[in-house]
């Protein structure tokens, strides 16, 4: 019996290929209620991963479980998990209606729940259409209700969001959103961060095998904080502003100060209060995909403790753009 818990657990997982060792030692767990994004640069091991979680890919070594089992001891798996693996997956001459059909009957699940699939993905008016002429967004659809046809607590989604134009991907979003509202569990792969970014609740990390980060993606963000890098003619005035304002503060070797967590508009109107001109400035600000890279580059586990920010320039106390450089 299944532990009900809507969870997915990962652990010491490992899966050998000849000389390649497409997954090494990934440990993560995926929490009911969430949208979890498995994020990682092409041949990551991603697919890989998600096979060996749903009992296609024997692993080498380590374990995965669903609600506590391995996928193949589940009692009623359609029930528990509803996978996309690929998008690809219907016949061209059978309609969409028909090809769900196969499906709810190698299932057992009533016909009343083909009708329920088809409307839940937007695809009822198609429903009666060859799927041979169906776009690559209706055939991630129609994969999606084929998922969807046992009811799952929870769904695992390979690349979900690959070929959506715009408009399907933020129709995606809200449903996923809708579906892990309500409690269920949704784990969705994908090796391109801005398709994702603005969908997941929490993020796994994995780069050559491993994971690299496992956690919340505004636990990500708040990593690595954007800061000000000021000149100052008195800084060890402005510093004592700063840090009365509540900023942390660095000495740059070239003499410049990094105010940490600030904008260069918060510490000109502190360095205006405290008297203090101010020569040049510069805002710092760090972007979720130059983290994303630096994470799938390096091979250390954890947040980085330094990452190139992006730079955006402006100067003086004055308004963005008008003169000079740092
Ligand atoms: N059946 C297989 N036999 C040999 N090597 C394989 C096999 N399946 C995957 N690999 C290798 O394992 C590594 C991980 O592949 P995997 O498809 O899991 O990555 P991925 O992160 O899903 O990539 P993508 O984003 O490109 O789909 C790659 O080097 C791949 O070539």
């Amino acid at each position: 019996m299944h532990d009900g818990s809507g969870r997915i657990h990962v652990q010491g997982l490992n899966k050998r290929f000849g000389p390649v060792h497409a997954v090494q030692d990934l440990s993560f767990t995926v929490h009911p209620g969430a949208i979890t994004g498995f994020l990682g640069p092409n041949g990551a091991g991603k697919t890989t991963a998600l096979r060996m979680i749903l009992g296609l890919v024997t692993p080498t070594s380590g374990t995965a479980t669903i609600n506590g089992l391995p996928f193949n001891r589940l009692a009623n798996p359609g029930g528990v998990v509803g996978a996309v693996l690929d998008a690809h997956g219907s016949h061209p001459s059978r309609t969409a209606r028909h090809h769900l059909r196969c499906y709810a009957a190698a299932m057992n699940i009533p016909d009343g729940q083909v009708d329920k699939a088809l409307e839940l993905v937007g695809l009822a008016a198609a429903g009666d259409r060859k799927t041979g002429g169906f776009s690559l967004g209706m055939r991630q659809r129609l994969a999606l209700a084929t998922a969807l046809l046992g009811d799952p607590q929870i769904l695992i989604l390979d690349e979900p969001a690959n070929g959506l134009d715009p408009e399907g991907i933020a129709w995606l979003r809200g449903f996923l959103q809708t579906f892990a509202a309500g409690g269920r569990t949704v784990l969705m792969s994908s090796h391109f961060l801005r398709e994702i970014e603005h969908t997941v609740d929490r993020l796994v990390i994995i780069s050559q095998g491993r994971c690299v980060y496992d956690g919340h993606i505004e636990e990500l963000r708040a990593a690595q904080q954007s800061r000000a890098l000021v000149q100052a003619d008195s800084p060890e005035v402005l510093v004592a502003e700063v840090q009365a304002a509540g900023y942390g503060v660095e000495y740059l070797p070239d003499g410049r100060l990094a105010v940490l967590g600030a904008d260069s508009r918060a510490v000109a109107d502190l360095a205006l209060q405290a008297g203090v001109a101010l020569y040049g400035m510069q805002d710092e600000r760090v972007d979720l995909e130059q983290l994303f890279f630096h994470l799938t580059q390096g091979q250390s586990a954890g947040v980085p403790q330094h990452v190139p920010p992006t730079s955006q320039t402006w100067v003086g106390p004055g308004q963005p753009g008008d003169g000079g450089s740092v």
